[in-house]
């Protein structure tokens, strides 16, 4: 049995609510029966706004209010940007569903430089990720990285005010608000590595709900699947969250998925590369086996120096 009506939980942001709407059109073109309504859910992440994402921590900041709908079933599901969800869900809620893969690559946006080589000696780069600051110091370390938080649209007006020579935002999101036009250029992942799982959406549900769960299958795409399999099996693998400067992608190479991925020390100054190749029903070996490589091969030293510098609080 199908259910006849639904309801998606979603964070408030202009971005939240663009991928709920995207989600609920997918499932009403797949379910023209089916009623689907949107509930606006306020998380821990929205509230707090006065400090970088990195020194907030815990699991699941922008997930936890949403779950608790779906325990409680006021929602059926959940709409998420893939790479801010945890690794792990908490028990009885699933990764449901990963609809086909929007733009996964990092944009370069200013108003007056063409891209990362463009930049002065010392230009100010806005990020608030240690990815993109440690990739991009890596790159120019003559570069000044300095902190940007809030929403896309307050990122942007930040820059548009002058705050910073460039700023640094996922694709995915500037294009789904209707602002490709501010992308000045893309990065290449084979020089800057995005987040896992980044430009997919994932859908959370509860495990043991057959109908719901059956029914978003008409929205599932195995090939984005397989390849955030891999990254996020990857950032798993090194103890992934957004306190690491680490990223992971999968490309396609025939059937095979081809894995990039790298973690790196805060300055960028030790960055650490592996990339490795497997038929893509081995996506989760895959990303596991060279996360563990990756710790073997530097990376535990890596993360150790980055621990202690995480307790002396000078991040
Ligand atoms: N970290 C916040 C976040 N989470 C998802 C997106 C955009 C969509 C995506 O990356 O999939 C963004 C904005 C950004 O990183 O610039």
């Amino acid at each position: 049995m199908l259910p006849d009506s639904l309801v998606i939980g979603t964070r408030r942001s202009r971005l939240a609510l663009w991928q709920a709407g995207y989600v609920r059109q997918l499932l009403q073109k797949a379910c023209p029966g089916l009623t689907i309504t949107l509930q606006c859910v306020t998380t821990r992440g929205d509230r707090i706004i006065d400090r970088p994402l990195s020194a907030i921590g815990g699991k699941g900041l922008f997930t936890e209010e949403i779950e608790r709908g779906l325990y409680g079933h006021t929602l059926d599901l959940a709409v998420h940007s893939l790479k801010d969800m945890p690794s792990e869900l908490p028990d009885g809620l699933i990764l449901a569903a990963v609809p086909a893969r929007g733009n996964e690559k990092d944009a370069f946006v200013s108003r007056r430089y063409q891209s990362l080589s463009d930049l002065p000696r010392g230009a100010v780069v806005g990020t608030s990720s240690l990815r993109r600051k440690a990739q991009l110091l890596h790159l120019r370390p003559d570069l000044t990285v300095s902190d940007l938080r809030g929403n896309v649209d307050t990122r942007l007006s930040r820059l548009d005010d002058g705050d910073y020579d460039a700023i640094i935002l996922a694709a995915a999101g500037l294009i789904r608000l209707g602002l490709s036009d501010r992308i000045t250029s893309l990065l290449p992942p084979d020089q800057f590595l995005p987040a896992a799982g980044q430009g997919a959406l994932a859908i959370e549900a509860r495990s043991d709900d057959e109908p719901v769960l059956r029914l978003l299958q008409a929205i599932h795409d195995e090939r984005t699947a397989a390849a955030v399999t891999a990254e996020r099996a990857c950032a798993a693998a090194i103890g992934g969250s957004c306190q690491i400067p680490a990223g992971a992608f999968a490309s396609w190479q025939g059937g095979d998925l081809v894995l990039r991925a790298f973690i790196a020390s805060p300055d960028g100054r030790t960055c650490l590369n592996r990339q490795a190749t497997a038929p893509a029903a081995d996506a989760r070996k895959l990303g596991y086996e060279l996360g563990k490589d990756m710790l073997a091969g530097g990376g535990e030293a890596l993360l150790r120096s980055l621990r202690t510098t995480i307790k002396g609080d000078t991040l």
